[in-house]
This record gives C-alpha cells, sequence and structure tokens, in this order.
C-alpha cells in the first residue's frame, strides 16, 4: 500500500522533513500547517520541491473549529476556509483534514454540525478539494470515530468524508470493530501512531508520547485489519507528535517509522516479507581496538585463552569454553577506544536472515571484510554494530571460523565453537569439539549489552524485534544518580535457548565514565569459584559500596557467610517472585567495554535491572 508521512513526525524545516521522507522510501507526506507557514518557499516552489523528489501531498492539515457554531462564527470559518482550499490549490493537495472542534463556542448539535459541514464540502468541491473529518478524542462534543462518522453520513456530501487516526480511537478504548460499519470510499484517510500505556490526560498523551506502530501498546495493527476490511484503499500515513521524535535525526527517524509501517503490514497480514529467522544462540562477540594489549591481559585473567588468529588480520579469538571474543585490532594505526564492535548470531539460515533484514531497511554491509575472507551476511544496527549471521559447524555453509587458524592447542581451543555436527579439518580446529568439557565451568556468552542514544531507544527495540524476530521483554525504567536508566532485553520467545540482547539507555549521553559502554556479559555456573580464579589472576573487578550489601541483607535472607562473600568479591544478587537468583559482577572498563560474569538459578529471566544504577556509580567513581 501506499505510505506517507505527516510532516509534523520529522525534525527541522519542511525542505530537510521532505528530504528525508524521499530519501527513505516514503510515496507521499501530510503537510502540517506549522510547517508551511515557517517555509521560506512559496507553496508553487514546495509543490516543485515535492513533485521533484516523488512525493504527493495527500494531506493538508489541520482546519480547527469549524463546526457546530453560530452563524456568524461559521461564515468567518468559511472566509478561512476559501484561503486554505487557494493555497491547497496552489500546493496541489486534494484533501484537507478538518478535526472536530474544541471550540467552547461549538454546541452539542449534530445536525447543525453536519449542515455547517456540507456547506464547507460544497466550497471544497468547488476548489476540487475533499473534507475529511477526524474526531479528536478531546473533541468538545465529537470525540470518538463511531460519533463523527454520522455526522459525515447525516451530511452525505461528496466531497466530505472521515478520517481515521488510530491514536484517536485505541486511546479512549473505542471498539474498532464498528469501522467496518463505514464504506470504504468515505474513509478519506487513515492515520496510523501507537503509544505506551499511559495514566495521564489523553490531549498531553497524543501530543508528546505517541510513536510509531510497534513501538507502543495500542493494537494498531488489528485496527489496520478493520480499516481494510472496511474496503479503504488510500494511504497508511503515519502521524507521531513526539517530543524526542522532534529533536532527532528526521532521516533516522524517517527510515524508522517506514520501517514500522512494512512490519504493521506483515501483522496486517497485507504484506508478506521474508519470515524472520529467530537467531539460536551468540556465534561471538567482536571488539575491536588500536590497543589489543590491555583486553588481552584482562581477557586472560578472566581465564580465557588466545586460541585461534585470523588468517589474514590481526584479528584474534579468545575463548573461554563456550565463550567466544573476537579482538579486532585492525585499527592499529587510527587510535580507537575498545568497543563492542560486532555480533555473530547463529542463525538457521544466513541468507534468509539477510532477506528479511533487507526486506526491513536495515543496510547490508559488505559480506566480505577483505578480499580473502570467507563470505558472510552481514547488517548495521541503527547503533552501529555490525550483526554477521553466522552458520557456525555446517560444512554446506562458509563458517566464520574458515578465517581462523588454531594458535593454542588445548582443551579451550577444541571447544570453541558451539555444537560443531561436522569434523573439520584440523586447521580450521577452532570449530572442533572434544567432548571433555566439564560441566562445573560450562561459559558461555549470557547477554550483550548496547547502550542507545536517548533518542533512538524505540527504534533499536523496533529494528531488533522486526529485523531480527526477537521478542521484547517489559521495560524497565530506574532513577539513576545521573538521570534515567531505562533497560529494555530482547530474546528468542522460547526464551531459554538463543541470544539475549540487552538495550540501555544511557543516562547521560555527554557524559563518560563507563556510562557509555557496552558489556558482555558471561554465564557460569559457579560464580564464587570463578570470582575467586579472576582475582587470584589480577583481573581487576569493579567495587561494590558496603551500603549495598546492608540493605541486600535487609531485603533477602541470604544465608549469613554467602553474603559475605559477595561483600568481599563485589558480586551482585537479584531474586525474583518465584525465588530465581541471579549473582552477577562486572570488572573494570577497558576503553568502552566490560565484562559482566552471572549466574542464573532457579529460572531466573532478568537481568538484575534492579542493580543497575549502583552499578553505574560504581563504574563513574
Ligand atoms: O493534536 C492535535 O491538535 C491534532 C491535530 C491533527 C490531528 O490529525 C491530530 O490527530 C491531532
Ligand atoms: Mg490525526
Amino acid at each position: 500500500m501506499r505510505k506517507s508521512i505527516a510532516t509534523v513526525c520529522l525534525s527541522g524545516t519542511l525542505t530537510e522533513k521532505l528530504t528525508a521522507a524521499a530519501r527513505a522510501g516514503f510515496d507521499g507526506v501530510e503537510i502540517f500547517e506549522n510547517d508551511l507557514l515557517a517555509s521560506p518557499l512559496t507553496p508553487e516552489e514546495i509543490a516543485a520541491r515535492t513533485a521533484d523528489l516523488g512525493l504527493s501531498i495527500d494531506l493538508y492539515q489541520p482546519m480547527r473549529d469549524i463546526e457546530a457554531v453560530p452563524e456568524e462564527d461559521f461564515v468567518r470559518n468559511l472566509r478561512r476556509a476559501r484561503h486554505k482550499f487557494e493555497l491547497m490549490r496552489r500546493l496541489g493537495a486534494d484533501t484537507v483534514l478538518v478535526c472536530s472542534s474544541v471550540s467552547p463556542r461549538a454546541v452539542n448539535d449534530d445536525s447543525l454540525a453536519a449542515e455547517q459541514l456540507s456547506r464547507l464540502a460544497d466550497l471544497a468541491r468547488e476548489s476540487g478539494v475533499r473534507v475529511a473529518y477526524e474526531a479528536l478524542a478531546w473533541g468538545r462534543h465529537v470525540s470518538t470515530y463511531d460519533h463523527a462518522w454520522r455526522i459525515v453520513e447525516a451530511a452525505g456530501h461528496p466531497a466530505l468524508g472521515t478520517c481515521l487516526d488510530s491514536f484517536h480511537i485505541l486511546s479512549r478504548g473505542s471498539d474498532p470493530k464498528g469501522i467496518e460499519d463505514i464504506p470504504g470510499e468515505k474513509i478519506f484517510f487513515l492515520q496510523l501512531a501507537d503509544a505506551p500505556r499511559m495514566a495521564m490526560d489523553v490531549l498531553q498523551w497524543s501530543r508528546h508520547h505517541r510513536c510509531f506502530p510497534g513501538q507502543g501498546g495500542l493494537d494498531v495493527a488489528g485496527l489496520l485489519r478493520h480499516v481494510l476490511n472496511a474496503g479503504y484503499a488510500g494511504p497508511l500515513s503515519l502521524e507521531v507528535f513526539n517530543d524526542v521524535f522532534r529533536q532527532a535525526d528526521a532521516g533516522r527517524t524517517a527510515l524508522d517509522g517506514l520501517r514500522s509501517l512494512l512490519a504493521l503490514e506483515e501483522t496486517a497480514g497485507v504484506l508478506p516479507l521474508p519470515a524472520p529467522v529467530v537467531p539460536s544462540g551468540v556465534a561471538f562477540a567482536e571488539l575491536a581496538t588500536s590497543d589489543p594489549e590491555p583486553v588481552g591481559a584482562l581477557l586472560t585473567a578472566l581465564g580465557f585463552t588466545r586460541t585461534a588468529r585470523h588468517h589474514g588480520k590481526p584479528v584474534d579469538l579468545w575463548a573461554r569454553d563456550e565463550a567466544r571474543v573476537l579482538v579486532n585490532a585492525g585499527a592499529a594505526g587510527r587510535r580507537t577506544d575498545t568497543a563492542l564492535a560486532a555480533v555473530g548470531l547463529e542463525t538457521a539460515d544466513p541468507q534468509a536472515s539477510a532477506r528479511r533484514a533487507e526486506a526491513l531497511l536495515a543496510p547490508a554491509l559488505p559480506k566480505r571484510r577483505s578480499a580473502q575472507d570467507v563470505p558472510l551476511e552481514s547488517i548495521a544496527a541503527p547503533d552501529g554494530t555490525e550483526v554477521l549471521f553466522c552458520a557456525t559447524g555446517r560444512p554446506e555453509l562458509p563458517s566464520w571460523t574458515d578465517d581462523f587458524t588454531r594458535t593454542a592447542d588445548n582443551a579451550t581451543a577444541d571447544r570453541t565453537a558451539d555444537n560443531a555436527t561436522a569434523d573439520r579439518t584440523a586447521d580450521r580446529a577452532p570449530a572442533n569439539r572434544t567432548p571433555d568439557s566439564t560441566p562445573a565451568d560450562r561459559t558461555a556468552i549470557d547477554h550483550l549489552a548496547f547502550t542507545q542514544p536517548w533518542h533512538h531507544f524505540d527504534e533499536a527495540v523496533l529494528f531488533h524485534r522486526t529485523v531480527l524476530g526477537l521478542s521484547p521483554h517489559d521495560t524497565v525504567e530506574l532513577a539513576d544518580p545521573y538521570g534515567l536508566f531505562r533497560s529494555r532485553a530482547l530474546s528468542a520467545s522460547s526464551d531459554e535457548d538463543g541470544p539475549r540482547l540487552v538495550l540501555n539507555l544511557a543516562p547521560s549521553p555527554e557524559e563518560d565514565g563507563g556510562t557509555r559502554a557496552r558489556h558482555v556479559a558471561f554465564a557460569v555456573d559457579d560464580l564464587v569459584a570463578a570470582v575467586r580464579g579472576f582475582r587470584a589472576a589480577g583481573a581487576r573487578l569493579l567495587r561494590i559500596p558496603a551500603n549495598y550489601y546492608d540493605d541486600l541483607e535487609a531485603r533477602f535472607d541470604v544465608p549469613e557467610g554467602e553474603l559475605e562473600t559477595y561483600r568481599e568479591l563485589g558480586i551482585l544478587y537479584d531474586r525474583d517472585e518465584q525465588g530465581g537468583e541471579f549473582r552477577h559482577c562486572y570488572t573494570e572498563t577497558v576503553g568502552q567495554v566490560f565484562f559482566e560474569f552471572v549466574q542464573r538459578s532457579g529460572g531466573y529471566r532478568g537481568f538484575g535491572a534492579a542493580n543497575a544504577p549502583v552499578r553505574l556509580a560504581a563504574q563513574r567513581r
């Protein structure tokens, strides 16, 4: 279906907004009056610019406080409308949105509303314009879509139809099923927006907290199905009022919006996209650095062994049992802080993963990083992380391990790749696996945490959910010493296996001291034993204040001796409502990366978010 976006969704000047909409791939726009008023371009120039960009102007909006008013008011309103219809002729826009009146001068009289809207439509028709009447959720007398439709129906005017807006309909809890009773050709326009569930005044909610479909808590796809069942064939148009979008990069917002519409069409069953291939595990985490020494020293103290080296580049594979970390010193000439730059995700079909990513507008990266590398499907996440789709240990497919040659010969080296099903040749040893791993010491990547810029948080969640097919957990929000800490994890819905990604919002993006850092968390079976080993090997772990342990003692009946051990070792603790337990600790930060070790028991599914403010404060010190 055709896709449009209201200029109010995007930041910048009208020209910047139009350019962003066109670059993202939209077919049309709704022009918001304020954007036009503030533009130095004439309506003709706007029309020409829009056409040059390949966009149509699908709606001009809004006209306010038109209907159900005393005759002398209405005469003035018609005068105002005449000017706007002339403007629309110059713009080449043929549909105007009239939103239900909020004026205290409006009366509660449907037949007067119908009569006046009909006269407005007469005037509109003379100018070749159609009027789409929309119920604002806070309209003075008309606040529901069915009420607006009754008035439009009573008017019975060919140039008067209704505009449906998913926010107004769903925010009030109206049943969208009734939309199917409206003839499709009388639905002149459809505006789509989602919003997180919030307990607040509906006007404030609408003006500040709307988001793109799939980023909030409203069933926008369900509503779309009813609208399509009614026979609507016009554009799907995003109309989002959001303070964060107003400040974010317009190009990114537009792309995020288009992705949300594609995913919405898929959910509503009208757009068959390549099915998601939910990743089954993490093949590796990749750190980029210009100085591999400090992170190598830390990994060594954490029990990792450098087991293999890339055949053509300064990339080392470090492994501790099933946990694999690549340290890429390819940027040696340039100074770059050590950073978590890429993640390899195991998927059943890397090409199918890449096809879905492409269909959802994820930028594809070169399959080979250099000429002699094996070809790997690879995309960029919105935060710049490279995501490689891996098929480790499947002889029929190229594997990232084929680029590596074993350097260490010990048991750890032999266990560096997951579930290798076929024997590979000895010089491709990292994929080999000997069955001698001791169950008491099974290290694997538990999760990867990526700090997101505050104005791209919802974009990142939508990306990982739609492109990778991961399921978001609930959002966790906590007060942080320097702002808000927000965190949202995503995992395969089957949950137990498969990758877990945690998106964290950095409280203060300007500030450093570890808050921008990303991290890799490793799961072990016995955290206390592991940490004793790390300390003996000289690893520096994050120090946690004594007050934290006093509070733990108050909140949980942790056995006496155990608490003392946690206090001594800097281990944090959490327990869920089902009694599941989580023990975790953090290393020092190297560049922009640190490591976490976790021990889960009793089916604990969380990530210890309650401890995040203590962790962040400790990292700042
Ligand atoms: O908040 C408003 O005033 C407003 C204006 C136009 C719309 O289409 C809308 O949904 C809301
Ligand atoms: Mg609207």
